[in-house]
């Protein structure tokens, strides 16, 4: 169906001029105003609160919001994609991760197959062999355990596995020690394979095509160390694939008998609830991987049926539209407060911006409003060391995602209270900052003199109003590790309905890789390079001259 332009649409335009003065609401107020401000702009779901109080708006603001979801079928979008009809239009493929997480024996049937059946399959596969592997009963080609698991793979084949398996750190395997490479660039394989021995490592090429040039660069190299002091014979052993390229699997020269398939309908950037997560299931075991799908499922029952007044990820999604389109919030910055999820920004740079970092709509009209602000971020309290400077007092406003658990999985003392008082001081002073009167105040407390006061006191303003959420689980389990990976997913797809842009296709990376081959043709061959710009082929030329150095 053809949406109207966004801007054009009768809740957009009554959004637009709420925003005329809502944009210049100051929070202090707001909370001054209403002593329930916290208990109406907080949600529970699937064992995560979201606290969505510290934002420039109220519950009017909200329910034009939700009015303006449902003009663009936020609710049908939703369940064609739980449904398994083909949203992604421009591939013709269903979006189908959430039946990833499926309970066994549910069935849902795409295209005359059931794909409960299926998933539950490569699940079984799954924890044969990671336990097969955990034990010790998977010997390398001398006989003994493994001891290393190298993933190789990039994208959602790199992304999501790694940033699980460091957010489940706590959980994982004492013997297994896992390795992650995806650059082309060599130091990434050479720095992996420095610290593993080819006896006790197994290799996981995780691709869902099977064709991605840096992973197969990568899975080569391997092989090619590995052959120089093992046999072909011994390859099985020691090299497995995931894949949904059974054909190019085996042209590789691995067995398809140590393949974990998946399918054409799960997004690469979605894909860590499929055997791409075989990483992650050797980490943590069988046990925890269903405990990980299992809260993902959690949040998938809640975005499904809760009521878009509750809808956690609904919620999510159209604040952070209304500071993206009524704020000009170009950015939105992920403060995780648990140093496990220092990889979970880098994860949501790839879940959100090569879902929505789209120019044109679904029916190939350009876009009439901007779309996907860049989403970057780092573990506070070191981003509070690093870069908070710009968001206190910088010029634009970035709103700010504050992640964090109520309960440590260590037990030193005195750690948790002090990052916590960091994670809530921190949204605090974005909300209210620090007028001219009190930052005054706090000078003269200082007993300086009235013209040391006035030279200081520009500099210590801070302008506040600055928005923010805060998203807090108990502990970082793997279930609340799933529920908080689907709350992000299901955000995406929202934010893809309100600009009804496609969220799951990816051609925008498509370019550079084109361009990439022809270069490395002239990188390694004779052929001069005199078809680029002057600054492409000046850098060629460089390049080459350094070959023969
Ligand atoms: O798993 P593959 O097929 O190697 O793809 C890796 C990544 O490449 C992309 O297709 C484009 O960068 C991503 O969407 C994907 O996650």
């Amino acid at each position: 169906m053809r949406l109207p332009a966004l801007t054009s649409t009768a809740n957009f335009l009554a959004l637009a001029s709420h925003a005329t003065t809502a944009r210049t609401w100051q929070m202090r107020q707001l909370f001054a105003a209403d002593a329930q401000r916290f208990p109406k702009l907080t949600v529970d779901a699937a064992g995560l609160f979201l606290d969505y109080s510290k934002n420039r708006l109220d519950s009017r603001t909200v329910g034009l919001l939700l009015d303006l979801a449902r003009e663009r079928g936020v609710e049908s979008l939703r369940d064609a994609m739980f449904a398994g009809e083909k949203i992604n239009l421009t591939e013709q493929r269903a979006v189908l991760h959430t039946a990833l997480r499926m309970p066994r024996g549910k069935a849902l049937v795409v295209d005359g197959q059931d794909i409960g059946h299926d998933v539950h399959a490569v699940l079984d596969q799954i924890k044969d062999f990671t336990d097969r592997v955990r034990s010790g009963a998977w010997l390398g080609y001398t006989g003994k355990p493994i001891t290393d698991v190298v993933n190789i793979g990039i994208g959602g084949s790199d992304l999501g596995p790694k940033m699980a398996v460091l957010a489940l750190r706590s959980y994982s395997h004492p013997r297994l020690k896992m390795h992650f490479v995806s650059n082309v660039d060599g130091h990434d394989m050479d720095a992996a394979l420095a610290q593993v021995n080819p006896e006790t490592t197994l290799f996981i090429v995780a691709s869902k095509t099977f064709t991605t040039a840096e992973t197969m660069l990568n899975a080569g190299t391997a092989r090619h160390w590995f052959l120089q002091s093992a046999t072909e014979a011994d390859l099985p052993r020691h090299f497995v694939a995931v894949s949904t390229n059974q054909q190019a699997v085996a042209a590789f020269g691995i067995d398809t008998a140590n393949m974990f398939p998946f399918w054409d309908w799960v997004g690469g950037r979605y894909s860590v609830w499929s055997a791409i997560g075989l990483s992650l299931a050797l980490a943590v075991g069988f046990g925890y991987f269903t405990d990980f799908l299992a809260g993902a499922h959690a949040m998938d029952e809640h975005f499904r049926t809760a009521p878009l007044e509750q809808n956690m990820p609904v919620l999510l999604a159209m604040v952070g539209f209304w500071n993206r389109q009524f704020l000009d919030a170009g950015s939105l910055s992920i403060a995780p407060y648990h140093q496990d999820l220092s990889r979970f920004p880098a994860y949501l740079q790839q879940l959100d911006m090569e879902s929505n970092g789209k120019r044109v709509t679904r029916s190939g009209a350009v876009v009439d409003t901007p779309t996907c602000p860049v989403v970057w971020g780092e573990c506070g309290t070191n981003a509070q060391h690093a870069y908070f400077q710009l968001l206190h007092q910088g010029t634009d406003v970035t709103p700010i995602d504050f992640i964090a658990t109520l309960r440590a999985t260590h037990d030193l003392a005195g750690h948790h209270d002090a990052l916590l008082a960091n994670c809530f001081a921190q949204s605090e002073a974005f909300m209210k900052g620090k007028t001219e009167e009190e930052a005054r105040a706090d000078l003269q407390a200082l007993k300086l003199s009235e013209e040391e006061i006035a030279t200081l006191l520009p500099h210590k303003i801070f302008p506040g109003n600055r928005p923010s959420n805060t998203i807090l689980m108990d502990q970082l389990n793997p279930s609340a590790l799933g529920a908080l990976i689907a709350l992000y997913e299901h955000k995406t797809l929202v934010q893809g309905a309100i600009w009804d842009v496609n969220s799951f296709d990816q051609w925008g990376v498509e370019l550079g890789k084109v361009l990439a081959k022809n270069i490395q043709a002239e990188l390694t061959g004779s052929v001069q390079p005199e078809r680029h710009d002057s600054s492409t082929n000046g850098l060629i030329v460089m390049a080459k001259a350094a070959q023969h150095l």
